[in-house]
């Protein structure tokens, strides 16, 4: 299966389970694959037939800019679930990275894949 990605993508947010996270905005790192059949698109040459990665990375800035969970599980699952919900997304591979969050390492965070849950 085809993918569109956005890869990079940094987000302030409110996240982290100890008491000094609660006060500060920390910048989130995410990556997404998202199955897309690319060949309609590629065809038409038409936006409209596309994965918008921009309207996808619109919305997740909206979110998780006005998020608050403890638990990068959370906010997480929660950006999968938006882009399974809100696009023509039936597979999405989403990395969601913490820099800085622990002395040594270059980011720690979750790698979830979700699928969208076909009726019937
Ligand atoms: N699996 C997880 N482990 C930890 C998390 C988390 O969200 N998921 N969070 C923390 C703290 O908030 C940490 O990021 C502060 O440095 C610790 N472990």
């Amino acid at each position: 299966m085809d993918k569109v990605f956005i890869e990079g993508l940094e987000i302030e947010a409110l996240i982290g389970i100890y008491d000094w996270e609660r006060r500060i905005r920390q910048a989130l790192v995410f990556d997404l694959e998202m199955a897309f059949d690319n060949r309609v698109p590629a065809a038409s040459d038409d936006i409209a037939d596309t994965l918008d990665y921009k309207a996808v990375s619109k919305r997740l800035i909206e979110y998780v800019g006005a998020s608050d969970f403890g638990l990068v599980e959370t906010l997480a699952e929660r950006c999968a679930a938006i882009v399974l919900d809100e696009f023509d997304v039936a597979h999405v591979r989403l990395k969601l990275s913490k820099p800085g969050a622990v002395r040594g390492a270059k980011a720690v965070g979750v790698v979830v894949e979700r699928s969208r849950v076909v009726a019937g």
